[in-house]
């Protein structure tokens, strides 16, 4: 893990060094100014020039002022180069992982990771390096100073340094462990209130403020619990420090005292002695310190790498597909979302030929949102074939299936930005007339009417919200923009008006009429257009057929046409 650590910092070692040594000559500048005094008060009683010593004086203090600021805004800056690549190494593997994957990471903890874990490497990496370097070598340089005092006085102070420190030692594991708690703390009060924000609608209407307030400010009070013990386990590590010092004092003085009454040490070097443990104090305080940041940053790259280590997928970039139909087949497939979940498909047979409408219709939990997904490839089923274009989808390169593929969610949202850029996100190299033509068969072109900018009006988020209707109409254009030799449209269940619904209609008609379309219907409208109606229930495939064969021949279904398409 400190590799790890240290692999971020290789890219920046340069100006980290440069940016210590210059600390270094300005802490030097700052020494010599007591000296340099020294010298202008000397001037003042000889009554000579003063000139000499008092521009001596004024260029320590101007260099030494430029030097520290030069450094610590080296220092600062290598800091935030830090946290940036970190930042961007995450990001980028988090975007490219499997959506299993994220099923299971709580959005608001994926948050925190790249905005709290990150920052928490920026200390470690830089003044906690710095000064650990500059620490070991003050500590050194006291150490043989104190060698040349007197060994055997050396040795007493080693013997207690080395116990208390094996002891500070024993304690740093801890102080890491209760990091990563308090880390993972603060990562699930973001999940807490990432859940809050994202139902904000339904806490108000459900009068549920203060109980998310309580729930969240719960894993706040978890959160200042795991902070405290990690306060605990440092202060610990400083009393140990401190008693350190302390004992080896009193220890000094006893073996020295006894050495000096024997006449075998003079008094003057047990004070210089003395005087030259006092000096080990700050470093020692330092390295502690030091050693305390290296904790946490140990535990922020722990939480970094869970994800980092997690595989990712090939991208597959946001440009238009371009070829003929495909047809989709299922042949017994078996899937489920966990080993420790129940079956969702259990051996689902069922196939669709290039071209035309072919609607899937089922209650709701029978799995049909899944066959979008599998088709996707968001998961891999366990058993069994499916064929994209007569080619088992494994084989497919994955950028290159889902290029072929158009899928409108059945919550489709709205990415923050202009509609024009919500258009084109999955295609960013189709031309003008493309996105016209897109707009005006998605019947999008009163909107775009409407909106104060045009196309270029931002929606979602800051910008305009957009109905239901327009939102599914937003998606089918942009899934449209991306000529797709497949489209998966998963219908919004929300009543959509008339006017709505006739236009959704015509829109999948005509797409049906040059592409293959495979829509979960939840409307009587699209099921009575569609080609064919695959009947899921209960893990597999009930019955296929027309509109009018299946209200002949499948109670279930007839149920569902009665009931579900004519209301819902
Ligand atoms: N990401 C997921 N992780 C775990 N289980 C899931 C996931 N998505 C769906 N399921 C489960 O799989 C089953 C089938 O869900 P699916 O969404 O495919 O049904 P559906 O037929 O599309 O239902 P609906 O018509 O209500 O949308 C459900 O029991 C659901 O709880």
């Amino acid at each position: 893990m400190v590799k790890e650590l240290l692999s971020h910092v290789r890219p920046h070692r340069k100006t980290l060094v440069l940016g210590g040594l210059l600390g270094l000559i300005g802490s030097a500048a700052g020494l010599a100014m007591p000296l340099l005094a020294k010298y202008v008060v000397d001037a003042f009683g000889k009554a000579g020039s003063m000139a000499g010593p008092l521009l001596g004086l004024t260029a320590a203090v101007l260099i030494g002022a430029v030097v520290s600021a030069a450094g610590s805004y080296l220092m600062e800056r290598t800091g935030e180069g830090i946290v940036l690549g970190a930042r961007r190494k995450l990001v980028d593997r988090m975007l490219r992982l499997k959506v299993a994957d994220v099923d299971r990471l709580k959005p608001g903890d994926l948050l925190s990771r790249v905005t709290g874990d990150t920052t928490l490497l920026r200390a470690v990496l830089t003044n906690g390096i710095v000064e650990s370097v500059s620490a070991t070598f003050m500590l050194v340089g006291a150490i043989i100073m104190m060698a040349t005092m007197d060994g055997v006085l050396l040795l007493v102070t080693l013997l207690v340094v080395v116990v208390i420190g094996g002891l500070v030692a024993l304690i740093m594991p801890r102080i890491q462990r209760a990091q990563t708690h308090a880390q993972e703390a603060v990562g699930e009060m973001g999940a807490v209130l990432d859940r809050a924000l994202q139902a904000y609608r339904t806490v108000k209407a459900s009068g549920a403020e203060e109980r998310e307030i309580a729930v969240v400010g719960d894993a706040a009070v978890r959160a200042r619990d795991r902070g405290l013990q990690v306060a605990g386990w440092t202060s610990l590590a400083g009393v140990a420090t401190w008693m350190a010092v302390q004992i080896a004092f009193l220890a000094v003085l006893a073996v020295g005292g006894a050495r000096v009454a024997s006449g075998t040490l003079e008094v003057s070097s047990l004070i210089a002695f003395l005087l030259y443990l006092f000096y080990l104090v700050p470093p020692i305080g330092q390295l502690v310190q030091g050693g305390v940041q290296l904790q946490q940053g140990l535990a922020a790259m722990k939480r970094i790498k869970e994800i980092e280590d997690l595989p990712a997928e090939p991208v597959s970039a946001a440009v238009a597909g371009t070829g003929e139909p495909v047809g989709v087949t299922f042949q017994d497939v078996v899937f489920k979302y966990g080993d420790d979940r129940p079956t969702v498909h259990d051996g689902v047979t069922f196939e669709v030929p290039p071209g035309g409408l072919t609607a899937l219709v089922g209650p709701s939990g029978a799995g049909k949102s899944t066959v979008f997904a599998l088709i996707e490839r968001f998961y891999d089923h366990q058993k069994g074939l499916i064929t994209v274009g007569g080619r088992d989808i494994r084989d497919w390169p994955l950028g290159e299936l889902r290029a072929a593929l158009g899928y409108v969610e059945q919550d489709a949202p709205v990415l923050a930005g202009t509609l024009r850029e919500n258009l084109l996100f999955a295609a960013r190299d189709a031309t003008e007339d493309e996105l016209l033509r897109a707009v005006a068969r998605t019947r999008l072109d009163d909107l775009v009417d409407r909106l104060p900018e045009g196309l270029e009006t931002p929606v979602g988020h800051r910008g305009v919200l957009l109905s239901g209707g327009e939102r599914q109409r937003v998606a089918i254009a942009r899934a449209l923009l991306r000529k797709p030799r497949l489209l998966l449209l998963d219908e919004a269940t929300s009543q959509l008006d008339a006017v709505n619904e006739l236009r959704l209609r015509e829109v999948i008609a005509e797409v049906a009429a040059e592409t293959t379309v495979l829509v979960i219907a939840h409307r009587l409208s699209t099921v009575t257009n569609a080609d064919r109606i695959v009947v899921m229930e209960g893990g597999g495939v009930r019955a296929v057929g027309t509109h009018e064969s299946l209200v002949g021949e499948d109670e279930l279904y007839r149920e569902l046409a009665a009931t579900q398409f004519l209301v819902g």
